[in-house]
């Protein structure tokens, strides 16, 4: 079971998130061809590998090709100027309410893009928290809080490219360490901000967050985008994992000056037992359970489809009585703890349920192996399964069935054939 742990010292920001990741030791170019499918040119990004306090780590920088050069997906060069100015901040980027690409155009952008279901869900929720803590600060409805060409690219980049990153990553849970942010006044557009920020103490509004303030650091450590992410990607608070191996370390820099070393760290751990032992024992899963009593079918089945492309372990529907004496069904999700969030904002998004009940749960696990069978009626894929000396295989549906209207075969018949064949090769191996 893989475990992220994230110590935000010096505070987080996106491109300090991204930074941390990639030092992890990510592929920055497999990285940014996962990114691409966002299908948004005109920007360029690059690691600097470097040293702060005697520290290797990595700083990463979003640059925009051309300011002026029109990007083809609608984030285009701003043609006038706003009312408010560009301002220096943790990750360089700016956003006002005037100009820009709302959310409605940044939602869309993400939706019509190439990114997996994960990505796009958890993307669009985090945008929507921030856009929602910017306009209860200014007083606005949220489509009218507005990224402009600077910041919507970095923005977009820095929570599509976090979420990225914890995809390739295949980490099944986040924890946090304390939150500190810094002290003071900073410049903003509009002029000076209390840090923390206006929109991080909105997002810190109600959630059980361990925020901490540094007296020694006069200026800003935690970003709005910095926070919402943290929020929306951490399983839960607390001390370093104990009795877990430590897999590796990154250090993603931040780009404001604080007089002490400006970094995030990000600790890669997994469970003592060895990978095999691992798999064949057990790891710990969410069950999240909702009741549905107001759902066709088509829809139930419409949403089953969705939480099986986000990457959830398995979806079934079971018959219910519930109150008034409704006929219902009860949705049950089977997922790794990584996805819990995700799940939820799908859930809530796109059906009726207004409350979702979740448990953590231990599963035992067959070790499995896979093996590919060429027999004369084609390829069949053989699962083997094994556990403290018990041994069971079963052969892909998919790979029988098909062959089986292939060559008009009953799929008794065609499982017939193929274990005399599998039986025929293992004697002549002998
Ligand atoms: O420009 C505006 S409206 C603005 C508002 C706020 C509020 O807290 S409200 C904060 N900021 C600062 O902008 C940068 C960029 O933040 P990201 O989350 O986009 O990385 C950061 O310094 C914020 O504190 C700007
Ligand atoms: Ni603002």
């Amino acid at each position: 079971m893989k475990t992220l742990y994230l110590d935000p010292f010096s505070g987080v920001a996106g491109d300090m998130l991204v930074g941390a990741l990639l030092d992890l030791g990510l592929d920055f170019e497999q990285w940014q061809v996962q990114l691409q499918r966002l299908n948004i040119t005109g920007y360029h990004l690059s690691i600097e590998k470097t040293k702060v306090s005697a520290i290797n780590g990595t700083k990463f920088h979003v640059q925009l090709v051309d300011h002026k050069q029109k990007i083809d997906t609608g984030l285009t060069a701003l043609e006038q100027t706003s009312t408010v100015d560009a301002h220096a901040n943790q990750s360089v980027k700016h956003h006002h309410h005037h100009h820009g690409r709302n959310l409605e155009m940044i939602t869309s952008i993400i939706e019509t893009s190439g990114l997996s279901t994960y990505v796009k869900e958890s993307a669009i929720a985090v945008f929507q928290e921030i856009a929602q803590a910017e306009a209860q600060v200014h007083g606005l409805a949220m489509n009218e809080i507005h990224f402009h060409e600077v910041g919507a690219v970095d923005s977009i980049v820095d929570i599509v490219g976090t979420l990225i990153a914890i995809e390739m990553l295949e980490v099944d849970q986040i924890v946090c360490g304390e939150i500190y942010d810094g002290t003071g006044l900073i410049q903003v557009a509009h002029g000076m901000m209390p840090v923390p920020v206006p929109a991080v103490m909105i997002l810190r509004q109600g959630a059980d967050l361990p925020m901490r303030q540094r007296a020694d650091v006069k200026t800003e450590l935690v970003t709005p985008t910095g926070l919402a992410l943290l929020k929306f990607l951490v399983n839960e608070f607390g001390p370093q994992p104990q009795d877990m191996i430590l897999l590796g370390v990154g250090y993603g820099f931040g780009s404001r000056e604080t007089g002490a070393l400006n970094a995030l760290r990000i600790s890669l751990f997994d469970s003592k037992m060895s990978k095999k032992i691992q798999q064949r024992q057990s790891d710990a899963v969410l069950e999240l359970h909702t009741n549905l009593d107001d759902e066709t079918g088509e829809a139930i089945g419409a949403i089953t489809n969705h939480l099986m492309n986000l990457g959830v372990y398995d979806v079934f529907c079971t018959p219910i009585f519930m109150k008034k004496n409704r006929p219902a069904y009860e949705l049950t999700v089977i997922l790794p703890a990584r996805l819990q969030n995700s799940v939820i904002e799908l859930l809530f998004r796109k059906t009726s349920t207004v409350g979702v009940r979740w448990q953590n749960m231990q599963r035992a696990m067959m070790e499995r192996s896979f093996e590919q069978i060429e027999t004369t009626l084609g390829l069949v894929q053989v699962k083997n399964f094994t556990y403290h000396g018990i041994e069971k295989f079963s052969f892909e549906f998919d790979d029988i069935n098909q062959i089986a209207e292939k060559h008009h075969l009953t799929l008794t018949k065609v499982k017939q054939i193929v274990m005399q064949q599998i039986k025929q090769d293992k004697y002549r191996e002998l």
